[in-house]
C-alpha cells in the first residue's frame, strides 16, 4: 500500500542521474466505447494514418475472443501492428494490478522499438478502473502515461445503448464510458438521418451532464479525472452479469446463403431459443468462416440486427484445415444449442465428414 507515493495521473520524474526525460515517456491513448462501436475500426484508421510513430496495441476483449479480434484485426490491417498483448482474463478492469500491468511491463522491455500505446477496452470496460492502472502503480508511471480516453459512440444503437436500465441505481456501461471521456466519437453517421444524429448527440451531452450531477463531479478538468477515478472504483462497477460469451468452431467449408440464413435467424427472426426458450439476444457476432468457393477467408461483422460479410486477404493454405470459428456476445446464449443450430443449418446433411 503505498497510496502516498502514486496519487498523481502523470508523476513528475525522480531526477536520477539521468535526469527526466519526458521525451521517452509513453502515451497511453484508452479507445473505449460499447461493443461493437467502432473502436477497431478507428484503431485500424490510426495505425493507417500514422505512418511516422510506431504504435503498441494492446487489445482488452471479453471473454475468450482475444485470438480472433487479434486475426480479424491483423486480417484488415496488414503488417501494421509493431507489438500485441493480450489480455485473457478479459476483463482488464478486475485484473488490472496482475494480469494488465505485467502485460504492460513486458511490453515496456521491449519499449525501444515503438513510441505510442493504444489501449482498446472490451465493449464493456469501464473505462475509469483501466485508467487508474496508470496513476496507481508509480513505476508504471514513470514510463507510461495517459494521454487521453478516446468514446467511440455507434450513432445507430448508441441512444439504446446510453439508455439502458441497470438495476439499483446503477449506471450503465455506455454511460460510463461517454463521462470518463476526453473525447467522444460519434461514429456510423452514415447508418442514420439527420434528425437521429441529433438525439445521440444531444443525449450524449445530457447523459453526461446527468453522470456528473448525480455523481457530484466538479469538472472535467485534469484534477477532478483523479476523483473520478476514485470514485468509480468504490462503486462496484462491473461488467454486466446477464452478458455472456459463446466461441466456437466447426471445421470445413459452408454454403454462403446457408451462412445468411443461419446468421438471420439468430438476428432478424430471433427463432433460436435458450433452453428456457427465450430468444437469443446477439449484441456482437464476430467470425472468420470458409464459404464454399473462396478462396479467401471471410470475416464476418454483427451488431445488433446488422451484419456483413467480407473477403479478406488472407488466403486459405492448401496444407490448411478450412474451418469456422465465431465469438457471439449478448443474453441468453447457450453455447451447445448455437453450435448444433449452426451446424444443422450450415454444414450439408449428408455424408458424415
Ligand atoms: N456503416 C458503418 N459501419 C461501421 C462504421 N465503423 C465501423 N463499422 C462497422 O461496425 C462493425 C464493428 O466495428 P468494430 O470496429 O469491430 O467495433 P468494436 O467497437 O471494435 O467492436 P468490439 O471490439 O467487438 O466491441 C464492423 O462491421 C465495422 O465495419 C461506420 O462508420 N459506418
Ligand atoms: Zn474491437
Amino acid at each position: 500500500m503505498e497510496d502516498e507515493e502514486c496519487p498523481a495521473l502523470v508523476p513528475i520524474a525522480a531526477g536520477g542521474s539521468e535526469g527526466p526525460d519526458p521525451g521517452r515517456r509513453i502515451p497511453v491513448t484508452i479507445i473505449t466505447g460499447y461493443l461493437g462501436a467502432g473502436k477497431t475500426t478507428l484503431l485500424n484508421y490510426i495505425l493507417t494514418e500514422q505512418h511516422s510513430k510506431k504504435i503498441a496495441v494492446i487489445l482488452n476483449e471479453f471473454g475468450e475472443g482475444s485470438a480472433l479480434e487479434k486475426s480479424l484485426a491483423i486480417s484488415q490491417g496488414g503488417e501494421l501492428y509493431e507489438e500485441w498483448l493480450e489480455l485473457r482474463n478479459g476483463c482488464l478492469c478486475c485484473s488490472v494490478k496482475d494480469n494488465g500491468v505485467k502485460a504492460i511491463e513486458n511490453l515496456m522491455k521491449r519499449r525501444g522499438k515503438f513510441d505510442y500505446i493504444l489501449l482498446e477496452t472490451t465493449g464493456l470496460a469501464d473505462p475509469g478502473a483501466v485508467a487508474s492502472m496508470f496513476w496507481v502503480d508509480s513505476e508504471l508511471g514513470s514510463d507510461i502515461y495517459l494521454d487521453g480516453i478516446i468514446s467511440v459512440v455507434d450513432a445507430k444503437h448508441g441512444l439504446q445503448h446510453l439508455t439502458e436500465e441497470k438495476p439499483e441505481g446503477l449506471v450503465n456501461e455506455a454511460s460510463r464510458q461517454v463521462a470518463l471521456a476526453d473525447l467522444i466519437i460519434i461514429n456510423k453517421t452514415d447508418l442514420v438521418s439527420g434528425e437521429e444524429l441529433n438525439k445521440v448527440r444531444t443525449s450524449v451531452r445530457v447523459d453526461l451532464s446527468n453522470v456528473l450531477d448525480l455523481h457530484a463531479f466538479d469538472s472535467l478538468s485534469g484534477i477532478s479525472l483523479q476523483k473520478k477515478l476514485e470514485h468509480v472504483k468504490t462503486t462496484q462497477a462491473h461488467l454486466d452479469k446477464g452478458i455472456m460469451t459463446v466461441t466456437f468452431e466447426v471445421l470445413g467449408d459452408i454454403k454462403e446463403e446457408n451462412l445468411n440464413l443461419f446468421i438471420q435467424n439468430l438476428l432478424w427472426e430471433k427463432n433460436v431459443k435458450d433452453k428456457t426458450g427465450h430468444a437469443m439476444d446477439v449484441i456482437r457476432l464476430k467470425g472468420l468462416v470458409s464459404i464454399q468457393g473462396k478462396s479467401h477467408q471471410v470475416i464476418v461483422q454483427g451488431v445488433h440486427e446488422l451484419y456483413d460479410l467480407e473477403e479478406t486477404a488472407v488466403e486459405w493454405k492448401e496444407d490448411e484445415k478450412r474451418t469456422n470459428r465465431l465469438v457471439l456476445i449478448g443474453r441468453h446464449l447457450d453455447k451447445e444449442i448455437i453450435k448444433e443450430v449452426f451446424i444443422a443449418t450450415v454444414t450439408e446433411k449428408h455424408g458424415n465428414s
